[in-house]
């Protein structure tokens, strides 16, 4: 990495366009400055018209928010040592980049940012066609929101042939539209909803605790999808907007990507790290809110003692513990649940906390987690060989690790459920839910339709 000292945009400029010529390769600048308040959302809608699409990200605790428009560069891998690639493809970027970042807080700088499918082995449908196994964008702008502070970077690929002025010139006109106030359009409106194969699925549910029973498997996750259609063509950024003001304790994200969205409002953390500081989530166990607050707590209380629920979380928890484990040190885990309290429903909640030891990344987390018990099941290669075999669904990035990293080795990764795929005049939402022995598949049914609310009321759908 080559850091630059403090100076002007413009100096930084003609030092990219110096280096590509001298290397006579293309050169990719970050430049970093804190700028006025803007709202995130309204800078992801200013920015639609820029190539390759936006993203979208804030965070549980409500301390950071990105938001990306364009694509300075991309990158994807497949199979199943995709995780390997993208971090020696991430790591050469860095190296290679011109970075000027003076305050390096997280999540500003070059930042990589996107998302990983389900299950890379299961065939892709034309339903994600537009998405690989795994992408991470560098956004051409990217606006952070960091503990209220805002930073915009500028991510610029440099040519040898580019001139310092016309580079100039439209990095101004592109940051002034940008961070210009906007109105935001009008949201969706559902015409018409479809659920696809909900008696086959209860079949298939009965199926699963069958093959529990029989052994060699205690829980397997399984996802059932709703379709609609929107009366027109669906805007993105009133959707983002109606999720960050309904959904509080959940990460909202979006990764656009050409004309296809995928967004959702996840409470699932998989991983954060910074400074070496990393800290994971158990979550899984579902009830739903209480409508008073004596039924709430009634709800709450009946939940914490639920056999089945317990041991839905329980092996999400053991997993994590000893995945963790394996790459850190000082491992903290409580020995009971709590509860995480929701806008619609509430789960069961573990904290992990750690340190991570040298020589780990985000990354190598990732790897080692995904899919936990909560998205796959307990054993992992079983529980997804079932899923594979079994779903009539491409889960495709839904289920899947979905976040950010930074060149400063922090970064933080959410699990991409109650979510949906927004694809022009209609979308694909997904919900799942953990089949253990003793599940009932007309109460893991209504599970899942609980699950479907929160996406599902900001796409202007009933609930
Ligand atoms: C698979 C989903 O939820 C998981 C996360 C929390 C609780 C879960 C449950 O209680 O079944 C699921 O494991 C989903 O929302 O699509
Ligand atoms: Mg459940």
């Amino acid at each position: 990495m080559i850091q630059t000292e403090l100076k002007e945009l413009g100096l930084a400029v003609e030092e990219a366009v110096t280096a590509a010529r001298s290397k006579q390769d293309s050169q990719l600048l970050s430049f970093t400055e804190p700028v006025p308040a803007i709202d995130p959302i309204s800078f992801f809608a200013n920015g639609f018209s820029f190539d390759g699409g936006r993203i979208f990200w804030g965070n549980a605790a409500g301390s950071l928010m990105l938001a990306g428009a364009g694509e300075a560069c991309a990158l994807t891998a497949s199979g199943n040592n995709r995780f390997e690639q993208m971090e020696s493809k991430w790591k050469k970027i860095i190296q290679e980049a011109i970075i000027h970042n003076p305050q390096r807080k997280p999540g500003t700088g070059p930042i990589a940012f996107g998302g990983f499918s389900f299950d890379p082995a299961k065939p892709v449908t034309s339903l994600w066609k537009s998405f690989p196994d795994s992408k991470l964008r560098i956004p051409a702008y990217l606006l952070t929101v960091v503990n209220g502070k805002h930073y915009l970077t500028s991510n610029i690929v440099v040519n040898q042939d580019d001139r310092s002025a016309d580079i100039e010139q439209r990095l101004e006109k592109e940051r002034r539209l940008l961070l210009s106030a906007t109105t935001l359009p009008d949201g969706p409106f559902v015409s018409s909803k479809s659920e696809v194969e909900p008696l086959a699925w209860k079949q298939l549910v009965r199926q699963a605790t069958e093959t529990i029973k029989q052994g060699g498997t205690e829980k397997i996750v399984l996802a059932r999808e709703l379709r609609v259609q929107f009366s027109d063509k669906a805007n993105v950024a009133p959707v983002l907007n109606a999720l960050t003001d309904s959904q509080t304790n959940s990460y909202i994200f979006a990764f656009e990507n050409g004309d296809d969205c995928f967004l959702g409002a996840t409470p699932e953390r998989l991983v954060k790290i910074e400074d070496k500081k990393l800290l994971s989530t158990c979550l899984a166990g579902t009830a739903p809110r209480g409508i008073t607050e004596a039924e709430d707590n009634r709800i709450g209380q009946q939940l914490l003692t639920d056999k089945k629920n317990r041991s839905e979380h329980q092996f999400v928890v053991e997993m994590i513990k000893k995945a963790v484990s394996a790459c850190c040190e000082q491992v903290r885990v409580p020995d009971e649940p709590v509860l995480y309290p929701l806008k619609n429903l509430q789960h069961l909640y573990t904290p992990v906390e750690a340190v991570l030891h040298d020589g780990y990344t985000i990354l190598d987390i990732v790897k080692q987690l995904h899919p936990t018990p909560a998205l796959g099941g307990l054993p992992s290669e079983e529980s997804v060989a079932f899923i594979r075999e079994h779903e009539h669904l491409d889960r495709g990035w839904y289920g899947a690790p979905i976040g950010w990293l930074d060149a400063f080795q922090n970064g933080e990764f959410a699990v991409a459920i109650r979510s949906a795929l927004i694809q022009g005049d209609h979308a694909s939402l997904f919900a799942g839910c953990g089949v253990v022995k003793d599940s009932n598949p007309e109460e893991e049914y209504q599970e899942t339709n609980i699950k479907f609310t929160p996406i599902l009321s900001v796409l202007g759908g009933q609930s």
